[in-house]
């Protein structure tokens, strides 16, 4: 059976239970042979509140509990410049090698901006991806801009189609239906009292324990 690698991207600042349902979603639906979490240096995000260290440790926490396994792939951050997914792809597929399937996941709200990222038509030469709804963001063909619908359209598959294809191909998991960002969190840590005692949020239905503990012990997201 072809090779299967499933890829993450994100910023992960922090990473929360969306990250990990989505991860554990297409874990289920691709069976791939390795999972890769991609922190990244994002171009299009003005700055990052946690640092490198920090969200490496608090993706190590997040994943450890779950039944099924992943690789945090460093490559994006240790390159040290801005991410683009199209490089990091380069490199994976010249690793990889030209048979193996190579799917990027990503949250609908990503696929609503495909057309902004860099070289983003390349992007169907070198991986498959596989996007999963998003509270808020939708995944029907009329709300994309048309150059990515077009693609979709074009593209669309199964998720049994996508784990057997090296590149090209398109699947959507519309189950997904977590709604939790990044900054919703940020925001809620930030206007937190001293004392640690959350008003209004009740961040473990946000972000794992873990990573909640990590976050309060290392004084994270104060504003
Ligand atoms: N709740 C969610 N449901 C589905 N996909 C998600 C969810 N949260 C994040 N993702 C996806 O995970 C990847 C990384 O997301 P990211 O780290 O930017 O989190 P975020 O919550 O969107 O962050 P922020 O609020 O800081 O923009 C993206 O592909 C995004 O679409
Ligand atoms: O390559 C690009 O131009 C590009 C533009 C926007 C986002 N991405 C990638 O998409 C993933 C999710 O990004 P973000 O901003 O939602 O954390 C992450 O891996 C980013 O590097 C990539």
């Amino acid at each position: 059976m072809t090779r299967c690698v499933a890829l993450l991207g994100g910023s992960f600042d922090p990473v929360h239970h969306g990250h990990v349902a989505l991860a554990a979603l297409f874990a289920e639906l691709l069976r791939p042979d390795e999972l890769r979490i991609l922190p990244a240096l994002p171009w299009q995000k003005a700055s990052l509140q946690a640092g490198e260290r920090d969200r490496i440790r608090m993706l190590e926490l997040a994943f450890a509990g779950e039944s099924f396994d992943v690789v945090i792939d460093t490559r994006e951050i240790d390159r040290g410049t801005p991410t683009y997914t199209v490089e990091t792809l380069r490199g994976l597929r010249a690793e990889l090698g030209d048979a193996a399937s190579i799917v990027f996941l990503m949250g609908a709200d990503q696929l609503q901006k495909l057309d902004t990222w860099r070289d983003w038509q390349e992007l169907f030469a070198l991986c498959n991806l596989a996007v999963a709804a998003r509270p808020g963001y939708a995944l029907d063909e009329d709300r994309l801009p048309p150059a990515v619908a077009d693609q979709l359209a074009r593209r669309l598959a199964a998720p049994g189609e996508v784990r057997a294809a090296s590149h090209g191909k398109v699947c959507l998991a519309r189950t997904l239906a977590v709604d939790i960002s990044a900054t919703q969190i940020r925001n809620a840590l930030g206007k937190e009292p001293a004392t640690g005692a959350d008003q209004g949020t009740d961040l473990g239905a946000l972000v794992p324990r873990g990573v909640l503990d990590y976050i309060q012990q290392h004084n994270l997201y104060k504003s």
